[in-house]
């Protein structure tokens, strides 16, 4: 699903003007119908209170109050919050009609104690004070007003945006409605997918407003949210003539004295997401581990120096690489200077790669060398590995993922999935496409190597590397969400990720 920046909604709004004669207010009619629809669906019999600001955000609200009264005889009222000569000149429309009708307007500046008094016993209070438009932090009397809408027990429906969050980087400028359903408009923002901005959308929903298809699918946007139309259209092929061979031969490559576990997920979760055959490439001391752990998996059993892979495995590796389609290497495997060796024979080899873990580390004096390989590489750093690779800090990672990913992805031209609250996957040529879910039920030791061996597994099966980093991701997520919704937010273990990832290809297979 296609995400749009302030600049390419503004774009998108003009040319349905100028290129098909629709009048901005007719646009304005369409958005607060599909508001009215909603409250129709949802929360009937309520009386609503519209919160409107001087834009044509405050305009939406305005035109809502018109229908809720004309049609439904709905109980509403207006809080204008500011004087009625700074609406917009669609706002003002419909702010005369409201009036003419009757419909109760409160102004916010002559009556603050009342006012206050209506927000907070309000059953559904509608937030249409601030939309796209949205320049600077809010301060002053808009603050007051929104420390008492958050402050409120009422049911809160912010109107395409929650009034205060950036559009574009999700940033909360100042204060922002923390609403309970955003109803946003024909395209969703980039700030709705991104934190903080997820955690003030409450539910989301997209609302037709009528700009014709033809526009929005040729609307150019750099930016799209992994949902599951886009994963169901990425599920690699399951012929009924097929072998083991068909769906690739995985050699996954980690593991060290005390961390065994994480090449054990990790290779098992290539399995689980449908690759034919994976060999796990270990220390000595673990061989026996990983065969018991992975029944399913060869095991490759290397020479070991302290407890690490020795440099010594590195000839074996090469020896043994040329059998292999893709390479997961990383999860569990140290930092001993020894990896370095072994990640220099993995990266001549002309074979698609993923690299996760300790393995970034392993990876970073090569970056320079990245762009002039032809096989693929995906990487999947969390904040601290990202930090560890770039030079920023991960406070200035947390603050700008986006831009941290994309700069990271086109600097050395490989795949960047960066782990965060709903991750981030960047592609060299600038494109973002960031997870529709996520759950912090699996912020815990292990998630990184499932999604490792989920990726590497299906990059097994696909030919388009993005498509194995996106549909990885959605997996990983959605798995995560269906669990934490059966067990609740704790109990949730990576291990289950593994075990229950059929349920999620399976709601994408039925899907129709
Ligand atoms: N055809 C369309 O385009 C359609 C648009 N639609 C709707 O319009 C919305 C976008 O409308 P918009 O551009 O008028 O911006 P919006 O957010 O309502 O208000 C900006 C106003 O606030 C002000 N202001 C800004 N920051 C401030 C601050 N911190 N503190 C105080 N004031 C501040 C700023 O004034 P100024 O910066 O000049 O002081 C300006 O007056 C969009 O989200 C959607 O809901 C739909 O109807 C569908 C069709
Ligand atoms: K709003």
């Amino acid at each position: 699903m296609k995400l749009a920046t302030k600049r390419e909604m503004n774009q998108l709004d003009q040319d349905a003007m100028s290129q098909y004669g629709i009048p901005s207010l007719l646009l304005m009619e369409h958005a607060a119908y599909g508001v009215f629809c909603y409250l129709m669906e949802e929360h009937q019999g309520k009386s609503v209170t519209i919160l409107c600001g001087s834009g044509n955000n405050g305009g939406d609200g305005l035109a809502l109050a018109r229908i809720l009264y004309s049609f439904k005889k709905v109980q509403v009222q207006v809080v204008l919050l500011v004087e009625e000569e700074k609406l917009s000149s669609d706002g003002k429309v419909y702010y005369t009609i409201c009036e003419k009708l009757g419909i109760p307007i409160y102004r916010y500046l002559e009556e603050m104690e009342l006012v206050w008094e209506l927000i907070e016993e309000a059953q559904v209070l509608v937030d249409a004070i601030f939309g796209t438009g949205l320049t600077r932090p809010i301060t002053g009397s808009f603050y007051k007003v929104i420390e008492k809408v958050n402050a409120s027990s009422a049911f809160k429906v912010s109107v395409d945006i929650p009034s205060g969050i950036h559009p574009d980087t999700a940033d909360v400028l100042g204060i922002a409605v923390e609403a309970d359903c955003t109803l946003t408009f024909q395209v969703p923002k980039v700030g709705q997918f991104l934190y903080p901005g997820i955690a003030h959308i409450g539910t989301l929903r997209v609302v037709d407003i009528g700009i014709p298809k033809e526009l929005v699918s040729k609307m150019s946007c750099m930016h799209y949210a992994i949902d599951e139309d886009m994963a169901k259209g990425m599920l690699p092929d399951r012929p009924i003539r097929s072998n083991k061979g068909t769906y690739g031969k995985v050699l996954m490559i980690g593991g060290q004295v005390g961390m065994g576990g994480a090449i054990c997920l990790a290779s098992k979760a290539v399995m689980k997401v449908g690759a034919g055959l994976v060999t796990i490439a270990v220390p000595n001391a673990l061989a026996l581990l990983t065969q018991q752990k992975v029944t399913e998996a060869i095991t490759l059993s290397l020479p070991e120096r302290d407890g690490h892979l020795d440099e010594t495995a590195a000839t074996i590796l090469k020896e043994h690489m040329m059998q292999y389609s893709t390479i997961g290497i990383g999860p569990g495997i140290g930092r001993s200077g020894m990896i370095q060796k072994i990640m220099e024979v993995v990266l001549e080899s002309d074979k698609s790669i993923v690299v996760d873990a300790d393995g970034l580390y392993a990876l970073k004096p090569y970056l320079n060398q990245l762009k002039a390989r032809k096989a693929p590489i995906i990487i999947t750093p969390h904040p601290g590995e990202m930090s560890y690779l770039s030079g920023e800090s991960i406070a200035d990672i947390l603050a700008h993922p986006v831009e941290s990913a994309r700069s990271f992805s086109e600097r050395y031209g490989i795949i960047v999935v960066l782990k965060i609250e709903r991750m981030i996957v960047a592609v060299p040529d600038g494109s973002i496409y960031i997870n529709s879910r996520g759950h912090s039920a699996i912020a815990k030791g292990g998630a990184g190597d499932v999604l490792t061996g989920f990726i590497t597994g299906l990059l097994a099966q696909n030919k388009q590397p993005v498509s194995a980093a996106l549909l990885g991701c959605y997996l990983h997520a959605d798995t995560a969400c269906s669990l934490a919704r059966l067990k609740g937010s704790y109990s949730v273990l990576p291990s289950d990720l593994i075990e229950h990832v059929g349920e999620s290809f399976k709601g994408l297979e039925n899907k129709h």
